[in-house]
């Protein structure tokens, strides 16, 4: 079985170590590099993945999947500058970075993959988009697909698609966290109690999402089909008309796009 080492085991690395795992990894074909200590002792004592230093990863790996902040990258870049090379394969799931930024700052040839993933990798349903750099081969991209096929869904996209999917799925679950929270506190304020108003919403947002993936009609309809003529959610739905809700969510994402564009730019080629 391949090695697969993960540079930055915060937020996304932890998820994905623990999405591997939960897909039927042994723990002994995984490695982390962190550099916060106690970050490191703490996920080793929880999942059994040794950490390591760049060096040892890059020697022992078959796959470095980068999952620093993109703010933190020039250091990584400067380890990994004299250790990797066409025999190397480099993931980065760097929100902004493009893979053009590692290929110039690595030795020619270096195969790199750039990733979009989200956080449900940890209960297995995340969506990723993978985008092949210039050195990256069909089988390379396969191998990025089969590991991450693993954890969730996975498209194949150019990469000029990626900041893009970076606003729409890398943030996502963001925003439908932020949308289940301001329904519980709806729900305060007609005065459940908070754990009912929870199990309310959560559940709701749960069947929702199966009906999304599971039934072949457009949400158009879904949201039709709970919408009577003179009903209660007709009303609803005139408020958030009102608020501008749509506008905002265009808005939102679009702004995520701009920042993901933004995070690349200090790295922009020519
Ligand atoms: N959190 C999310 O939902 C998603 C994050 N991403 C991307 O994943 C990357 C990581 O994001 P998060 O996990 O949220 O951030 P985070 O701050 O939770 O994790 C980054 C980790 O990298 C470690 N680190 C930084 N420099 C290091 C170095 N030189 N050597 C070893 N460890 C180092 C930090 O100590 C930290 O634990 C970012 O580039 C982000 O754009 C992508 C998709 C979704
Ligand atoms: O907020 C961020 O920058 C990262 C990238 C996508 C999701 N979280």
């Amino acid at each position: 079985m391949s090695t697969i080492a993960v540079l930055g085991a915060g937020k996304i690395g932890e998820a994905l170590l623990s999405g591997l795992l939960h897909a039927g990894r042994a723990p002994e074909s995984l490695l982390f590099t962190e550099r916060h200590p106690e970050r490191a002792a703490d996920l080793t004592e929880r999942y059994g993945i040794a950490s390591t230093e760049v060096p040892e990863a890059a020697k022992r790996a078959d796959v470095l999947v980068v999952a620093v902040k993109p703010q933190d990258i020039e250091p990584v870049l400067d380890q990994l500058a004299p250790l990797v090379g066409p025999g190397s394969l480099v993931v980065s799931l760097c929100a902004g970075l493009p893979t053009a930024l590692y290929e110039s700052r690595l030795a020619e040839g270096t195969p790199v993959v750039r990733v979009m993933p989200n956080t449900p990798m940890l209960v297995n349903e995340a969506m990723s988009a993978i985008s092949p750099g210039r050195h990256a081969t069909a089988e390379h991209v396969r191998t990025v697909e089969e590991l991450l096929s693993s954890v969730g869904k996975v498209l194949v996209l150019p990469e000029s698609q990626q900041d893009a999917v970076t606003a729409l799925s890398g943030s996502g679950p963001a925003y439908f966290f932020y949308l289940v929270e301001a329904m519980i506190d709806a729900g305060i304020l007609l005065g459940l109690p908070r754990a009912v108003a929870e199990q309310l919403i959560v559940q709701s947002a749960v069947g929702a999402a199966k009906m999304l993936n599971e039934s072949a009609e457009h949400p158009v309809l879904l949201r039709e089909a709970v919408t009577s003529p003179a009903g209660t959610t007709i009303n609803g739905i005139r408020e958030l008309e009102k608020h501008g809700v749509r506008a905002a969510l265009l808005d939102a994402i679009e702004a995520a796009r701009d920042r993901s564009v933004e995070l690349g730019r200090p790295h922009q080629q020519g």
